[in-house]
């Protein structure tokens, strides 16, 4: 009987035990549910809060350091993100910088908030060179009142909720995987970041409403293997010598896709080897100055038959000043709800110095400014995407964007030694 007892009289029920004995049973019993519930709650609330697709996407590729992404939301972060992209100027505008840890979207975004701009930055932080540097420029816009987000353009789902926070007016897209020479070794970080992180930005910008205007960094590169000189905006650039070249060449057509499908207004900036204060480590001005101060040789490229290998370097003030006018200048996106509604803007600028310097003189200049003389090691220009010369023809950018260079090469680089030793060598930081 016993047997029947203890069996439910009806599924789900359970007798009610009289004895001392069974009553301990049905304790012990509720203990082990209530102890298994909170487990298994415990279980899910670890789930759930870990799981990156309650806060951003999952990020597809946890190898690269540059996929990861943080927790994104909460109150505090939207806070500051309002309060970065907060226009504090009359006629002032909102925009999104990406790359804002890179060398240029440092000087633009600091210069955006200095006349009143609302400025939000996002930058992945990767690693291609010392991402300390990277600390250290957002440490100075913080500074100034600029918040980077720290996130990668191919993460849609964080494009989107920063522009659920701030309906940004424009976009000065400058992340990407820049230099020439890196493509060959690491080709797959150029498709990842110039063709699928710029169509994830575009794709975000084409859907929200209303749309950005959207400027971004094209490269002088894409001349490639021109050989008329100066180059202007009407001269061939069928011919890229890099894959870096041609990536940012895909990303022009990619600009007349989106311009043409979802009337997204879209200017291009080919920017001529961009130098100055904070720059990039992985730019030959930058080493030699590194290696010059080490006693180290630097290699100097020369073409065949000893032809010189020159450069239009443009120095980061002036290109600062061409982004900032390709902003004012950029008219409204057309499209709205994914559909265009009529033709918008399609602009591409060369944006130089319009006087070229061959490499040779550049490490004269800087031997004078760090009064050390150089080790010259003269060799073979590299068949590895290196061009023998640029020169830009910057009428158009004259004309329509009021453009003017005005540092020439020695101030230029006067002006680079000075924060390189402040920074370096005062700062006793290390340069890799
Ligand atoms: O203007 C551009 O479009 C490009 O400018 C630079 O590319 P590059 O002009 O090759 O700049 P560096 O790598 O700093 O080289 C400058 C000059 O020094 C030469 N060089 C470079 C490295 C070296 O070891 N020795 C040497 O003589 C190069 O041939 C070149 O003439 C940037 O690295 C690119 O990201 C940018 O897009």
């Amino acid at each position: 009987m016993k047997h029947i007892d203890t069996t439910p009289s009806t599924p789900g029920k359970f007798k009610i035990e009289k004895s001392p004995y069974n009553r301990l049973r049905l304790h012990s019993s509720l203990a082990k549910l209530t102890f298994w519930s909170l487990v298994f709650l415990g279980l899910i609330f670890v789930f759930f809060y870990r799981s990156p697709s309650s806060s951003s996407s999952a990020p597809s590729d946890l190898s690269r350091r540059s996929l990861r992404t943080s927790y994104y939301g909460g109150p505090n972060f939207e806070r500051r993100v309002r309060a970065s992209a907060k226009i504090r100027s009359r006629n002032g505008i909102s925009v999104l910088v990406t790359g804002a840890a890179g060398f240029v979207g440092t000087h633009v975004s600091a210069a955006l908030k200095r006349r009143g701009d609302g400025v939000l930055g996002l930058d992945n932080f990767n690693d291609y060179y010392d991402p300390s540097l990277k600390r250290a420029r957002q440490a100075l816009l913080e500074r100034s009142g600029v918040y980077i987000v720290e996130g990668d353009i191919n993460d849609v789902s964080l494009l989107k909720k920063l522009f659920d926070i701030v309906p940004f007016t424009h976009v000065m897209h400058l992340a990407a995987q820049a230099g020439v020479r890196y493509a060959m070794e690491n080709p797959s970080s150029y498709v990842h970041s110039n063709i699928a992180g710029l169509v994830s930005i575009l794709e975000v910008c084409k859907s929200v409403n209303p749309q950005p205007a959207i400027v971004w960094a094209s490269s002088s590169s894409v001349y490639g293997l021109n050989t008329k000189v100066p180059f202007s905006e009407r001269d061939r650039t069928d011919q890229p010598a890099s894959l870096y070249a041609a990536t940012k060449k895909a990303g022009e057509e990619i600009a007349h896709t989106y311009n043409h499908i979802y009337g997204l207004s879209l200017t291009g900036l080919r920017f001529f080897t961009v130098y100055g204060p904070w720059g990039r480590p992985d730019m030959a001005y930058f080493f030699f100055t590194r290696d010059i101060l080490k006693g180290k040789s630097i290699p100097i490229f020369e073409a065949a038959n000893h032809g010189t290998v020159a450069r239009d370097f443009t120095y980061i003030d002036d290109i600062v000043k061409g982004c900032l006018a390709a902003l004012d200048t950029a008219e409204k996106s057309t499209g709205s709800g994914g559909k265009k509604k009529g033709p918008a803007q399609l602009r591409v600028y060369n944006l130089g110095n319009t006087s070229p310097v061959p490499v040779s003189d550049l490490v004269s200049i800087l031997e004078r400014l760090l009064k050390t003389k150089a080790k010259r090691l003269v060799m073979k220009l590299p068949r590895n995407g290196d061009v023998q010369f640029t020169h830009a023809n910057i009428s158009l950018a004259q004309r329509e964007l009021g453009y003017k260079p005005t540092t020439d090469l020695q101030t230029g680089l006067k002006k680079f030694v000075r924060w390189y030793l402040n920074y370096y060598v005062n700062g006793k930081k290390s340069a890799q």
